[in-house]
């Protein structure tokens, strides 16, 4: 017999602790500071905390509504490493059950020496990064990892029946990419029956050590973004789950966040599993065929942080309840991607505050919702009129609505998206920049050192004065530009170091933004950034990076290249408002770069770089919403881009991603030099640029930077190699995959020397 589902529960919970605990202890036991027990007990101090605030806010201590879904590092390389997918590379690290330990772990996630790590990659349409296992026929697939067991175990010793939370088997296949022992064309997805055994004893010492139910999330079943048809994505689930479901120790709970399951849901229904959860923000409520099992509604947004029409989604449950005779109310996805909680804002306008829910705010608001199903709607009338008061509160609120603003969006004409014709600005560019062939240039930030860092926080706590930050910055930028010059790089950049965060710094700079102090959310790892809140419609009241753009201007006689971050990353890295479409918002945060643009042209600033790293993140999975995006995303660029002149270099970056879907919308950009992630790749993305025609410039990565290892001048040179033979020698540029913020000063300086020295050989073969 299943125990019977909690009525309320979350899809899983932030696992970086409130105040970073977590990042702060990983990082101390990779620089050998603290060992492995010592960070086992944070960790476990941590989940503690976690359990006992989760049922203060409202959840069950033995109800198996807590989730227990702490990470180290990463949901998809626990799964990997439970179930003893650890690629050949990394086989000394694995013991004889095929356990790694947690410094093996750490290894796997991060390289060492000349192993590189699993790849990373956007989880869905998130800033949040996993790594991609590797497998191929060679995978031995095996319960090796026991953590979550040990941690279900730790909190039913604490008094709590908690729900683990694993990556499902069809979604870690479909997410994984071949070996590099495996055959040309082999699929992971290949492998689902052998892997299946190995979740079945995982459910079983799970059963046996107090849990009642399991979740496995499987939001690969929402995605038609993944690559593999979508029969053979139905026929996995299908199996995965009738095999699974046969004789379950524990109910089965089945989770779809991102997107609806459309015709997975049927699969499911028909599997024998318990319970299945839904995300009923971007999905709607299924109609038609009524289900025993129990669903559960993802009715409160997972994935941003307003509060949001409560009623509206208790509404939505009721619906729900039309063709289930079970409801449960969840969020719509993990709580992961939001901050712990509103409460550490002190500084956050009273009003502003009123209209958020962090994860803390949500789960009082899905136990705020239980009680209705529980209870009836009477019983929470109160607080879904709290809500519709905040709401509508908003809505009326100054500075939501800006008539300036919108009153420049109502009158674009299509010429404020539109360039002149390439080959004109190609000729006026050569003249202005006089750049040689294969010029070098980096991507933007400089490492954000210690003392950069510890600097900005001694200024936010008035240590030192605005004027003392200022001329450290400015002495930091001398050094990096004087390190360009010695190095030899044709484009010059200023180094970031007066920025956060790419996205953060223009957030503090534009109005209708609000910025947090504690407001952190994993994107890898140990890395966290503070998305933004954009509440308003969006201005620049004044400019923005134009003197730090001019002052390195003034160190050098080479061009130096302003820097910017374009409005589809600003917005998918901020919390962005709900109450209009993004486009609109876009369009606004278009308008403000464009000034900011027109100001660096005005000053002098012949060369203009504005990234767009997350044009790939925000591609709706739905192949049905798809078109729409590409083509308010690529417009918001060029609204921003199109007002310089001809002879005004434009230059666009992208990295985190896989490209090839978007390969268009990239060439629509119409940047004049791209610069993209490719070594980590070895070029993979080449052949298809020049597959897609694209004819400007373009600088695919030579150096990866997401790892300490130096580049040697033989693989720099290679990889030149293998770019030249597919992009004209006339249009390719040499740089790193991405900016250099999170390396450290030596490797760094060994990378682009190595680079340099690397471009100068390949200048000469090629009798330039
Ligand atoms: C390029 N990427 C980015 C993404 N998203 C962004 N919003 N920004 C990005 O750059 N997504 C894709 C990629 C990869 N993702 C990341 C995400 C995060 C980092 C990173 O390095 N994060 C830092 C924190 C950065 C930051 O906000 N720094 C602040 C605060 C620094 C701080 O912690 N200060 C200390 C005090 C200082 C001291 O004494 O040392 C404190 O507050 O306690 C700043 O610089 O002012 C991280 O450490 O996680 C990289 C890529
Ligand atoms: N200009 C930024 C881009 C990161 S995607 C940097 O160099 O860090
Ligand atoms: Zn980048």
């Amino acid at each position: 017999m299943t125990a019977p589902f909690p009525t309320g529960t979350i899809l899983g919970y932030p696992r970086i602790g409130r105040r970073r605990e977590l990042k702060r202890a990983v990082e101390a036991f990779w620089a050998g500071r603290i060992d492995a027990d010592e960070l086992e007990r944070t960790a476990a101090e941590l989940r503690g905390i976690t359990r006992e605030r989760l049922v203060g806010l409202g959840l069950g201590r033995g109800d198996s509504s807590i989730p227990e879904s702490f990470s180290y590092y990463d949901q998809v390389l626990d799964a990997a490493v439970a179930v003893g997918a650890v690629p050949t590379r990394f086989a000394d690290l694995v013991d004889a059950d095929g356990a790694v330990d947690l410094a093996g772990y750490f290894t796997i996630a991060r390289g060492e020496g000349e192993r590189a790590p699993l790849e990373m990659t956007k989880w869905f349409d998130s800033n949040y990064h996993y790594l991609v296992p590797e497998i191929g026929p060679e995978t031995r697939f095996r319960l090796a990892g026991d953590r979550l067991v040990r941690e279900v175990a730790e909190a039913k010793a604490a008094g709590f029946v908690t729900r683990p939370v694993i990556v499902g088997p069809v979604t870690f296949l479909l997410l994984s990419k071949a070996s590099d022992e495996a055959p040309e064309g082999f699929a992971p997805l290949s492998r689902l029956e052998d892997l299946l055994p190995v979740y079945r004893e995982l459910l079983a010492e799970l059963a046996a050590a107090g849990a009642e139910w399991v979740q496995l999330d499987e939001p690969a079943l929402v995605s038609e973004s993944l690559g593999t048809p979508r029969g053979e994505v139905l026929a996995a689930a299908q199996t995965a789950y009738e095999s699974l479901g046969q004789g379950r120790p524990l109910g089965i709970l089945v989770a779809a966040p991102y997107g609806s399951l459309d015709d997975a849901l049927p699969v499911l229904q028909a599997a024998p599993i318990d319970a299945i959860a839904l995300d009923l923000v971007k999905g709607e409520v299924p109609s038609g065929a009524t289900t025993d099992k129990v669903l559960v509604g993802g009715a409160i947004d997972g994935h941003n942080i307003w509060r949001g029409d409560l009623a509206a989604a208790f509404g939505k449950l009721e619906k729900l309840r039309e063709v289930a005779g079970t409801v449960a109310v969840g969020t719509s996805t993990n709580l992961f991607h939001t901050p712990h909680d509103v409460a550490d804002e002190p500084e956050l306008p009273a009003q502003l505050v009123s209209w958020l829910a962090f994860a803390d705010q949500k789960v009082g608001q899905v136990a705020t919702l239980a009680r209705g199903l529980a209870e009836g709607r009477a019983a929470i009338q109160a607080e879904l009129d709290a809500a519709s008061a905040a709401l509508e509160d908003r809505r009326t609120a100054p500075g939501v609505r800006d008539g300036a603003v919108r009153g420049r969006v109502a009158e674009l004409d299509d010429a404020a998206f539109a360039r002149g014709d390439y080959a004109h600005r190609r000729a006026q560019q050569d003249v202005a920049l006089r750049l040689p062939p294969l010029p070098t240039t980096t991507i933007g930030s400089f490492p954000q050192t210690g003392d950069i860092r510890r600097e900005r926080a001694r200024q936010a706590k008035g240590e030192i004065t605005r004027d003392e930050y200022e001329g450290f910055l400015q002495q930091e930028i001398a050094d990096v530009v004087a390190l360009q010059e010695r190095i030899g790089l044709d484009v010059i950049v200023h180094g970031e170091p007066e920025r956060n965060d790419m996205v953060q710094y223009f957030a503090e700079n534009l109005d209708g933004f609000a910025v947090t102090q504690n407001g952190w959310v994993q994107s890898y790892g140990s890395r966290a950034t503070r998305p933004s809140i954009l509440w308003g419609d969006v201005s620049r009241p004044a400019p923005i990076t134009v003197r730090w753009s001019t002052y390195t201007q003034g160190l050098t006689e080479k061009p130096v290249k302003g820097m910017l971050t374009g409005p589809v990353t600003i917005l998918a890295w901020s919390f962005v408002r709900d109450d209009q479409p993004l486009a609109d918002t876009a369009y606004q945060v278009a308008l403000a770069l464009r000034d900011e643009i027109g100001d660096l042209e005005s000053a002098g600033i012949g060369v203009i770089q504005v990234d767009e790293p997350a044009l790939r993140e925000l591609l709706p999975l739905k192949k049905r919403d798809q078109g729409a995006y590409l083509d308010w995303s690529v417009r918001s660029f060029r609204l921003a881009t199109s007002g310089v002149e001809d002879r005004t270099q434009i230059h666009t970056h992208l990295c985190y991603s896989e490209f090839g879907v978007v390969l268009d919308a990239i060439d629509a950009l119409d940047a004049d030099v791209t610069s993209i992630e490719a070594a980590r790749s070895r070029m993979e993305v080449v052949p298809e640029l020049e597959k897609s025609g694209f004819g400007r410039g373009i600088g695919p990565g030579v150096y990866d930077i997401h790892s300490p290892r130096v580049p040697s001048v033989e693989e720099v040179r290679d990889l030149i190699g293998i770019a030249l033979s597919s992009i004209p020698e006339r249009q390719l540029w040499i740089n790193p995959d991405c900016g250099l913020k999170t390396r450290g000063y030596q490797e760094t300086v060994a990378s682009l020397e190595n680079i340099l020295a690397a471009t100068r050989e390949a200048r000469a073969a090629l009798g330039a």
